[in-house]
């Protein structure tokens, strides 16, 4: 994934920045592979513990890949997002994910996270956000569109506008609550989030 990570306004920096971690203790980095974002966000964050949850393969390779800073604050755990999430935390990261599946799938793997959540717990997304027509530059617009043609074209997903990322978090459940996009300058992904409040 590490080339996913590092083109222009790809890198995970506007993530690392803009959320201020340092008041979670727990993150869960779901379908987080080798775990190099969860890392880039721990080297700022020293307090903070990340499990970083996919399959099999990533998560033996972010094992034996892991660097001994990181050993004590970063832990792997094989668990299928269309399970029932184990771990109760304080975060759950999704970046990069969502868009690989249509809403049906989308609203289970975060109906999933249900079980786990307590009161305050955060749901942070890291995916592109569409912006309405018109309004970004022709390029723009034009790779965006043929990313979300390419989305649907390989996964039956699709890349979303903010409408749409609200409309996904109300379909699940009416205790997210929907707060908002952050659109941080020199990223090409929005950093959307929702809190659940019983
Ligand atoms: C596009 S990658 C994003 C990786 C990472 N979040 C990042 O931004 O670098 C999607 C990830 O979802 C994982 N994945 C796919 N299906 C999964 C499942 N059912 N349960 C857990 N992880 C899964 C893949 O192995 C892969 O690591």
């Amino acid at each position: 994934m590490g080339w996913f990570n590092s083109g222009p306004g790809f890198e995970p920096t506007a993530l690392v920045e803009s959320i201020p971690w340092g008041k979670y203790k727990t993150v869960v980095d779901v379908g987080g592979n080798t775990g190099l974002v969860s890392q880039a966000i721990a080297k700022k964050h020293a307090s903070v513990k990340f499990i970083v949850q996919d399959r099999p393969e990533p998560v033996v390779e972010g094992i034996d890949r892991l660097a001994p800073e990181f050993k004590d604050q970063i832990t792997f755990m094989q668990h299928d997002f269309f399970q029932d999430q184990p771990i109760s935390a304080d975060v759950y990261l999704f970046r990069w994910i969502l868009h690989d599946w249509s809403d049906k799938y989308a609203i289970k793997i975060l109906r999933a996270l249900i079980p786990a959540l307590k009161d305050g717990a955060k749901v942070i997304l890291n995916e592109f956000v569409l912006p309405p027509p018109g309004v970004a530059s022709a390029f723009l617009s034009k790779s965006l569109r043929t990313m979300d043609l390419s989305m649907l074209e390989l996964h039956n997903g699709k890349e979303r506008d903010a409408d749409d990322w609200a409309s996904l978090f109300e379909a699940c459940d009416s205790r997210f609550h929907f707060e908002g996009i952050i659109r941080a300058p020199g990223s090409r992904l929005g950093i959307i989030q929702a809190t659940w409040k019983l």
